[in-house]
């Protein structure tokens, strides 16, 4: 697929969206056929210096796909956790490292009836479909902010077929 052949051309690829919305599938592609080294980033510990945890992630030598990074904490921690531990200041900081290592930001969206059927099928147990709504609306917001400062891909999978072609 054209779009995944692009992908594969930055040497830094940091996937973000809702949960649900497709990273880790199109992240696991991806990194078998291009060989790409995969850092899945969970939600972290309170106790973790946030900037200096991305940054020694960043710092790595080689080919790097991010599933998921620094900017589920802008949209996840207002939503559940009442603020983001990061400031956008920071954000802007650790995106200027992402771009300097020739980096892309994925920002990945389906519509949340979709969203919310593929995490009913994958865990038996979803947000309601306002929840979900709430989450690609924060990314939305978050990305159309940080199209101003670092290059963004935006990939609506809603009508995407997820198979090895693409
Ligand atoms: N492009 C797609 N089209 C249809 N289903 C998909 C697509 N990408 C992922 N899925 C399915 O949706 C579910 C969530 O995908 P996953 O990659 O785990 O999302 P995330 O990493 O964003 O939580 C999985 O069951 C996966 O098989
Ligand atoms: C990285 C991160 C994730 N989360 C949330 C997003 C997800 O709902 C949940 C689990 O994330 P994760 O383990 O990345 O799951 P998935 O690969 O299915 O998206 O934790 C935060 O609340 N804060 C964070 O900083």
């Amino acid at each position: 697929m054209n779009a995944e052949q692009d992908l594969a051309s930055y040497r830094t690829l940091a996937i973000e969206g809702c949960d649900g919305a497709g990273k880790s599938t199109l992240a696991r592609r991806l990194a078998t056929q291009h060989g790409f080294t995969l850092v899945h980033c969970p939600p972290t510990p309170d106790h973790l210096e946030l900037t200096h945890h991305y940054r020694t992630l960043l710092d790595r030598p080689g080919r790097l796909i991010l599933d998921r990074c620094f900017l589920s904490e802008l949209v996840y921690g207002p939503l559940f956790r009442g603020r983001s531990r990061l400031t956008w200041q920071q954000i802007l900081v650790l995106a200027a490292h992402v771009t300097q290592r020739d980096g892309l930001f994925v920002h990945i969206t389906a519509t949340p009836p979709t969203i919310r059927a593929r995490l009913m099928a994958r865990d038996g147990h979803a947000p309601s479909t306002a929840q979900i709504t709430a989450l690609t609306c924060g990314y939305h917001r978050t990305f159309a902010m940080l199209a101003a400062y670092a290059p963004v891909l935006t990939i609506d999978t809603t009508t995407r077929p997820s198979g090895p072609a693409g």
